[in-house]
Formats: C-alpha cells, sequence, structure tokens
C-alpha cells in the first residue's frame, strides 16, 4: 500500500468504528493502539476495508506509514492520555506534521495544547459508535488552515443533512471542543427531562416498560422527533436475556458520566450565562450515585406518595411539557455560546453550529433545522423569543406548568423540568425580585443599588 492519507491512535469504540469509516470513504489510514493486540485484532476483523488499513505497532512505523505533512488523530480518554501521546508523538514528528485530538476533551486543555505553536486542532465528534462508523457531527477548533488541510476527510466521513456534510470549523484553540461540550451539556439536560417523564409515566402513571416504549415510539413521530426520544422508545421496549422482563426495569438508576455535562456547567458559571436545566441535570446524575444516601432518606421519610389520581395528566400533556422543556434547554445553550464566542473572540457560527446537530450527532432533532432558522434571523436573539419557538412556548408552557405542578404534588422528582419552567418564568418577568438581593447587599456591605430613577451608587435608609 502506498503512504497513508491519516493516522489514528486509540482503537476503543470510537476509534475503531471512526478509522473503519475513513477507510470506507477511500482513505488509507494507519492505526496504532496502546494495547498491540486489539491493533491487530482490528484489522483482522476489518474484512474487505483491511486493504486500506496499516496496523502498526510503534509509534516510528506509525509515522513511517504516513503521507507528509502528517495527520495523526487521537482517540483516547481526555486530560492525561491525550498530553501523553502528544508527548511521544511530538519529537518524532515533522514540524509541520498535525495532531488531532478527536475525544471530548475540555476546552481549557486544547487551548493549552494549541497555544505551543505546533499544529494542533481539537474536534469534537458526536454520534456514539454508530455515528463515528457511519458518519458523525463533527465541530473543528484550531488554526482555520490547519482544518482546511483535513477537511476534506473530515467532511466525507460526517454525516450528511440534506447533502450537507456536517463537519464544521467552529473557530480557533478551544472552540470546536466547548462546542461538543455544550452540546454534551444539552445532551444530558435532554436525556434528564426524557428520564423525569418516563419517571412520571412508570411511577406517577403506573405504565410499564413496553407501555412508555410505545409513548416515546409515538413521539418521535412529532415534534419531539429526535435521536433521544428515538433511542429512548427502544432501551424501554428492550426485553432483558438474564429475566425475561424489561431491561430498563434490571438497570441500576445510577447514572454515569465522564465529565462534558459538569465542563458545561462550570463554565456556564464562568460566563455567567446560566444554563440551569444543563446544571440541574449534572446535579441529577451526581445525585443518582448516591444510592445508598437515598435508600437512606425513603427509609426515614417513607417513599412520596407518587401516584398520580386518574386522569390528572394525559400522555399529551406529558408531549406538550417535554417540548417546552427541550426548547428551553436548547435555548440555554446558545446562549452560552454565544456568551463565550464573545468572551474568547471566537465569532462562533450560531446557525452552522445548528446546523452541523441537525445529523449524526446525540442530540439531533426535528427542532434543530428550525433552530438554525432562527438563529440565521438573529443569531444574537435567545432561541425562546424567536417566532417559531415563542409560538411553541406559547401553546405549552402551561402543561409544563401542570407536569411540574403535579409531579411536585406528588412526590415525583423533575429538576430539570422545574428548572426549564423557572427560566422560562424568570424571562418572562420584566420586574423580578432581586430589588430585595440589592437592598440586602447594600445593607451589610454597602454594596450600593440603582434607583428606579436612573441614579446610580444609591443607599438606602439603613446606611445611616
Ligand atoms: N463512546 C462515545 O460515545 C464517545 C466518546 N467520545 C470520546 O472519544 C474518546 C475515546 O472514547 P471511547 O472510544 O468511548 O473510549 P474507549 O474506552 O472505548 O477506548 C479508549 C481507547 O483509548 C486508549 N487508551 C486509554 N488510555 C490510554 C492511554 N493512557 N494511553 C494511550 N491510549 C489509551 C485505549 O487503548 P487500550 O485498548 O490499550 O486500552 C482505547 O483504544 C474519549 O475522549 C471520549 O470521551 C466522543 C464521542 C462519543
Ligand atoms: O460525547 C459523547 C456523546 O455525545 C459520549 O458518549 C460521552 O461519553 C457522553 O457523556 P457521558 O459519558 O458523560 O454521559
Amino acid at each position: 500500500m502506498a503512504l497513508c492519507d491519516i493516522g489514528l491512535i486509540g482503537l476503543g469504540t470510537m476509534g475503531s468504528a471512526l478509522s473503519l469509516n475513513i477507510a470506507e470513504k477511500g482513505f488509507d489510514i494507519a492505526v496504532w493502539n496502546r494495547r498491540t493486540k486489539v491493533t491487530h485484532a482490528f484489522k483482522a476483523e476489518a474484512g474487505e476495508l483491511a486493504d486500506k488499513i496499516i496496523a502498526t505497532e510503534t509509534y516510528e512505523e506509525l509515522i513511517a506509514a504516513l503521507k507528509s505533512p502528517r495527520a495523526i488523530i487521537l482517540m483516547v480518554p481526555a486530560g492525561g492520555p491525550v498530553d501523553d501521546q502528544i508527548a511521544q508523538l511530538r519529537p518524532l514528528l515533522d514540524p509541520e506534521d498535525m495532531i488531532i485530538d478527536a475525544g471530548n476533551a475540555n476546552f481549557h486543555n486544547t487551548r493549552t495544547r494549541a497555544a505551543s505553536g505546533e499544529p494542533f486542532i481539537g474536534i469534537g465528534v458526536s454520534g456514539g459508535e454508530d455515528g463515528a462508523r457511519h458518519g458523525p457531527s463533527i465541530m473543528g477548533g484550531g488554526p482555520k488552515e490547519s482544518w482546511d488541510s483535513v477537511a476534506h476527510i473530515l467532511e466525507a466521513i460526517s454525516a450528511k443533512y440534506e447533502g450537507q456534510p456536517c463537519a464544521t470549523w467552529m473557530g480557533p484553540d478551544g472552540a470546536g471542543h466547548f462546542v461538543k461540550a455544550v452540546h454534551n451539556g444539552i445532551e444530558y439536560a435532554d436525556m434528564q427531562m426524557i428520564a423525569e417523564v418516563y419517571g412520571i409515566m412508570r411511577d406517577g402513571m403506573g405504565m410499564d416498560a413496553a407501555a412508555i416504549g410505545g409513548v416515546f415510539e409515538a413521539w418521535n413521530k412529532g415534534p419531539l422527533q429526535s435521536y433521544l426520544i428515538e433511542i429512548s422508545g427502544e432501551v424501554a421496549k428492550a426485553i432483558d436475556p438474564k429475566t425475561g422482563g424489561a431491561m430498563l426495569d434490571a438497570i441500576v438508576d445510577a447514572a454515569g458520566q465522564k465529565g462534558t455535562g459538569r465542563w458545561t456547567a462550570i463554565e456556564a458559571q464562568h460566563l455567567a450565562a446560566p444554563v440551569p436545566a444543563i446544571e440541574a441535570a449534572v446535579a441529577a446524575r451526581n445525585l443518582s450515585s448516591r444510592r445508598d444516601a437515598r435508600a437512606l432518606g425513603e427509609e426515614l421519610f417513607g417513599a412520596a406518595p407518587k401516584h398520580l389520581p386518574h386522569e390528572t395528566l394525559s400522555i399529551d400533556t406529558l408531549e406538550q411539557a417535554l417540548i417546552a422543556g427541550k426548547i428551553l434547554c436548547y435555548a440555554q445553550g446558545f446562549v452560552m455560546l454565544s456568551a463565550a464566542s464573545e468572551e474568547f473572540q471566537w465569532s462562533l457560527p450560531l446557525p452552522a453550529i445548528a446546523e452541523v446537530w441537525r445529523e449524526g450527532c446525540i442530540i439531533r432533532s426535528a427542532m434543530l433545522n428550525d433552530m438554525s432558522e432562527a438563529l440565521t434571523e438573529d443569531p444574537e436573539r435567545n432561541l425562546m423569543f424567536a417566532p417559531y419557538f415563542s409560538d411553541h412556548l406559547k401553546k405549552n408552557h402551561g402543561a409544563l406548568r401542570q407536569v411540574v405542578a403535579q409531579a411536585a404534588l406528588h412526590g415525583l422528582a423533575a429538576p430539570a423540568l422545574l428548572s426549564g419552567l423557572s427560566y422560562f418564568d424568570t424571562m418572562r418577568t420584566a420586574r423580578g425580585t432581586a430589588n430585595m438581593i440589592q437592598g440586602q447587599r447594600d445593607f451589610f456591605g454597602r454594596h450600593s443599588f440603582v434607583h428606579i430613577d436612573g441614579s446610580e451608587g444609591q443607599h438606602g435608609p439603613w446606611a445611616d
């Protein structure tokens, strides 16, 4: 085989699927994995694509197998493993050779790595294993010329929306990984809201997993049409081969997380661009892991009544609530992207972000095309104020309120839906309650406030 077009390190779930995708699109690829037996097994199982793959055992072999200037994708866990691979590779590479971190990196690390000046780009890849194999959504960041040098490969392997590649350069340094983190933050909130509605159907309405699966399946034909609703239906309908019962009923209720949702919540605080639905979802995952404490709580306080009186909520009301909740969590994510764009001077292409999320990624949904249109009209406007989405919110916020209220009355925890509703109510309240906070701050710390007549630096009579 002639020299390869690209190299890849890390043949785990994502790296192996991405390598096969690259080979299938006609590019020759050289691969390396920390455990060599994985590399050989990968090539042995690549079938007719094996001819396009060179399995290498050392960094030297990998580098020698690549066309110059070289491009090597890292698909390893974030943090130390990425630094380690860069440290091993750099001394062996030519100055113009490029490393591409395609894992889920914290964008601060990507910025630091990019600052070295050696060709380096950070790309967010979404779509899970199936997306990586058949067409992920790709969010690139780093020097534009570096992105351009591999764009033909990344576009070829990406998902397509009406023929348009879902692979876009988002901006310099950490922009691609930042966009991917916010994508994952939205993913957390969307998943949490779906889980809360599942809980209401299961515990509040006494529905079994198969019936709930049927509801998700039906919702996937309407405004909620999305990958996450689709797979929720499949997850709910699946049968556990061990017990013969619903698979969902046999899964421990403690959610894992690798950090991207937490990074998003932390960064939102730094940017003062609140994403309360995402924060609620991260907190809910953390609480889900505290199983012993939750068991103790149930023992101490007794289980909540949970069961809703007959016809308190309909399936349609739940659907409408989820529509409103979903719009609010995407809206929060885009406001955060806009704030980051300004803070880091990235000029993030907000409509293009909605566009690359239309296919391939985990949060792909029918709504994203309308979001891209709304952001094209006015990228700075909160999506909840765009006519298409404000119409949906006007129609559906009452349902969200009913669902949250009934959940609260019957002890069904629904933190993401509740925070979505509170965000909505906050954002539709011209005069809120922070005047009290300003009064308190001035009282204890002479922090001053703005008087409603416009005069600044004011103090209350308590100052005397
Ligand atoms: N799974 C998913 O749905 C998605 C994952 N990602 C991101 O992609 C990256 C890879 O994830 P995924 O494929 O799921 O992970 P896996 O655990 O399936 O694979 C990890 C790979 O990294 C290698 N590796 C682990 N530690 C080191 C190290 N210290 N040095 C060198 N190689 C190492 C492993 O090699 P070995 O075989 O020797 O252990 C393996 O090839 C992560 O950043 C993840 O967040 C992004 C989008 C979706
Ligand atoms: O990036 C992804 C999907 O977009 C990965 O699957 C990621 O691991 C999901 O996050 P977490 O593991 O925290 O649930």
